[in-house]
Parts: C-alpha cells; structure tokens; sequence
C-alpha cells in the first residue's frame, strides 16, 4: 500500500475533503497511485461508447405547474476507458440523466446510442444492455440486503441475468478485482461484517461481476469516510487501468471530480453548461456558474459568487440563457460591456459534446461546443484585449 499525503487535494482552493486515492482502508488491498491530483487523461479516441444527444426527460409538474425539465437537451459522450464526473447543485438533474444513461429511463426526447446503436427499450435487448452498463449506489448499507451473505449479493445479477458459467469463479474474480483477497474469506459474511470500505467494495465487485464496460457511479465515496474513500477512488482508476472500464461518476464533490475523472461536465437546470478536461474545467472555468460553484470552495482565491435571483426550479426554465437570471456576468454589467447581453437574454445555448473530441463551434445555430455562455465565447473570440476576466464575485 502507498503512503499518500493526508490531506486530500482538490482543486485550486478545494476542502480537500475527498480523500485521495492510495490513503488506506482496513482491506489489505494495494489500491494506490502516482499521487494526488488529476490522473494523467489519456488520450481518447474514437466513437463514444455511450452516448446522450440532444436528450430530454420531462416529468409531469406538480399541481399547476408545467412539466418538470429535468433533463432538457443534453449531448454527452463518454468514450470507452473514461472517466466523466458530472458535477451540479441539487435537483439540476444529474441522477435523471444518469437514469437515461442506464436505460432505467427513456428519455422523451433525443436518444441514447451504446456502441453506436440507439437503445431498443424492448425488454430483451434492454435486458442485454444493462449487463454492459452497471450501477454503483453511493450508500453501500442501503444497497446492500443484510441477510444476503457477500457471495448472494455478488452473485445476484449473474442470476438475474442467467450466467451459465462457473458462478463462483466468477464471485471470486469480481471480489478479487476489488481486493477483497482472498475472495473466499468473504464469501459467507454479512454487511454488518464488514467496514465500510468493504461493503462499497462489496457493491462495485456486484457490478463488475457481468463484465460491464461502463460503470455509472452515483456519489461512490459519498458515504465513506474520508480515510476509505481514497481507496475506493484508488481502486476505481485501477479498474480503469486493467480493465478499460469507462465511468460516469455523478457528484456534488469538486474534490472528487478532480480526483478521478479526466473531463467534468457542469449541469445547470437540466443542461450540461460546460464541459472539458478536469484540469480546465476546475482551475480555468469559463462559464460563470463553474466560476461561482468553485468560488465557494474554501480556500478558493477571491470572494466567493453569492449567486441572487430565483432558485432553479425545472418546472419554470427561463427563456434565454437559462442561467441569466441568476449570472453574476449579467446581472454584473460585463455582459452588456461584452455586447451579448441581448444574447443572454434570448437566446440558449446548448452544447454538442463529441465525447472528448469536440472544440467550440462545430454545431448548428443555437450549439456549441464545451461551454454554453454568450459572454464567454465573446471574451474569447477577442483574445487578451477582449473583456477582462471577471472578478470571482456577485
Ligand atoms: N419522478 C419525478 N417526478 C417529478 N419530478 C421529478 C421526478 N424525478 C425528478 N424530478 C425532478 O427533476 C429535477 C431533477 O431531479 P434529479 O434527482 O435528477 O436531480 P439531481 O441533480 O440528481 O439532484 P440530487 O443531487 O439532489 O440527487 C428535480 O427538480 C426533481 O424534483
């Protein structure tokens, strides 16, 4: 096992909070890395292996209300061995469309292509298709059933998918692959056995036990503590390293994106609204809801964005951008300064994300390419003469 620097690192200003991969849990696995920060991204090439265009889920509103936008036109692609943190506040609708990446739901709009073929919602194909793309639950106690012995809970879903091969080899590999080792010494506990360490790893190793190549990972440390959660990161990338495995991992946590994932994309109001490397997106971030969620970081430099205005509701999108009515730029006059105020006002953007390829104006009138900002393209079609950059304050 590898030392590792007790704090975790994070981005610029980061609480440090996450817990880096190679800190040590009690599991006696060797999880651990070259060190802290983003892991060098490598090079993606090719077609996504699983893909969002254009992608909308509309839920009905409550009463009175209109229907609720929770996804509304998103364009994400993920390639085979990446990793993708998708980042927001509360309620933007990271688990929904996390839920239309699993075939869990169908979007009402746009469609999700695995492989390069759009999802058949019939039941088999379905069937078939979520064995390649499994689910990682964030509290290992609420997934795991406490009267299921490890190798029950490992086992489920080669049964549920009517595995025909040797069973417990396969148990054996997936707790392998997640260094519960040796796996046999696991087999007949219990959840309430284990750390919790151990019962994530429990989890991962029921979702690696059908060989998936994606992994959908819902706040994976969220409910660890901070010494475990480095190994469980730690162990994400090797299974990424060995296996080729891709993620979407969905989190509230800065810390964590920049810890594990090689492109972050930034969801406000049901729409990705800049997406790019970790290392852009979090130490360079171009559109001013990323600027204002990493401005309350802690040790974030500059005083922190207090965002004003109405909270995001996804029954009430506004027109226009629908960021302006809370954008420190807007409503801060650089907009105006930078001509594209009207823009904000009117006009949208929706991003077309060619899964890591993409550059800024590939779309048609109303896309783009990593960030969905008036201002921002503005500023940069000037250069360094253009508008400042802006202050990290309302
Ligand atoms: N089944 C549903 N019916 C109606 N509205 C829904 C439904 N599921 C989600 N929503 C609404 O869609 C929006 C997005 O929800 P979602 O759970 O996807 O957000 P989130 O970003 O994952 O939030 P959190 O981080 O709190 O889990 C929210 O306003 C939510 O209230």
């Amino acid at each position: 096992m590898t030392a590792s620097p007790a704090a975790a690192p994070g981005p610029p200003g980061s609480p440090g909070s996450t817990g880096s991969p190679g800190s040590s849990d009690s599991t006696g696995s060797s999880d651990s890395t070259d060190g802290p920060g983003p892991s060098p991204s490598p090079a993606f090439a090719g077609a996504p292996l699983l893909s969002a265009r254009a992608a909308r889920v509309a839920f009905p509103g409550r009463r009175g209300a209109g229907p609720a936008r929770a996804v509304d036109g998103v364009d994400l692609g993920i390639r085979p061995g990446e990793i993708v943190a998708l980042v927001g506040e509360s309620g933007c609708g990271k688990t929904t469309l996390a839920r239309v990446l699993l075939g869990l739901v169908e979007p009402t709009a746009g469609r999700v292509s695995f492989d390069g073929r759009p999802l058949d919602y019939s039941g088999r194909s379905l069937k078939a298709y979520r064995k390649r793309v499994q689910l990682v639950l964030q509290d290992p106690s609420g997934s795991l059933n406490p009267r299921h012995t490890v190798y029950d809970a490992v086992a489920e879903g080669l049964r549920i998918h009517g595995y025909d091969g040797d069973e417990r080899a396969a148990v054996a590999k997936a707790l392998s692959r997640t260094g519960l080792r040796p796996p046999e010494r696991f087999f007949l506990r219990y959840p309430h056995e284990l750390s919790g360490g151990q019962r994530q790893r429990v989890v991962i190793a029921g979702a690696l036990v059908l060989e998936p190549e994606l992994l959908v990972a819902d706040e994976p440390v969220a409910s660890l503590d901070a010494s475990v959660r480095g190994e469980i990161l730690a162990l994400l990338l090797r299974l990424r390293a060995e296996l080729g495995l891709a993620a979407l991992v969905v989190t509230h946590d800065l810390g964590l994106a920049w810890n594990i994932a090689d492109r972050v994309a930034v969801m406000y109001l049901g729409r990705i609204v800049e997406i790019g490397a970790v290392e852009q997106v979090l130490t360079a971030p171009r559109h001013p809801y990323t600027q204002a969620l990493l401005s309350v970081l802690p040790k974030a430099p500059g005083d922190p964005v207090v965002l004003t205005g109405e909270p995001p509701d996804p029954t009430r999108v506004p027109e226009g951008c629908r960021f302006h009515t809370r954008c420190q730029i807007l409503l801060g006059g650089e907009a105006d300064r930078a001509g594209v105020a009207d823009a904000c006002r009117t006009r949208d953007l929706e991003i077309l994300d060619g899964g890591g390829a993409g550059g800024d104006g590939d779309g048609g009138k109303d896309t783009v390419g990593q960030v969905a900002c008036h201002w921002a393209h503005a500023r940069e079609a000037r250069g360094p003469s253009g508008p400042s950059a802006p202050p990290l304050r309302a």
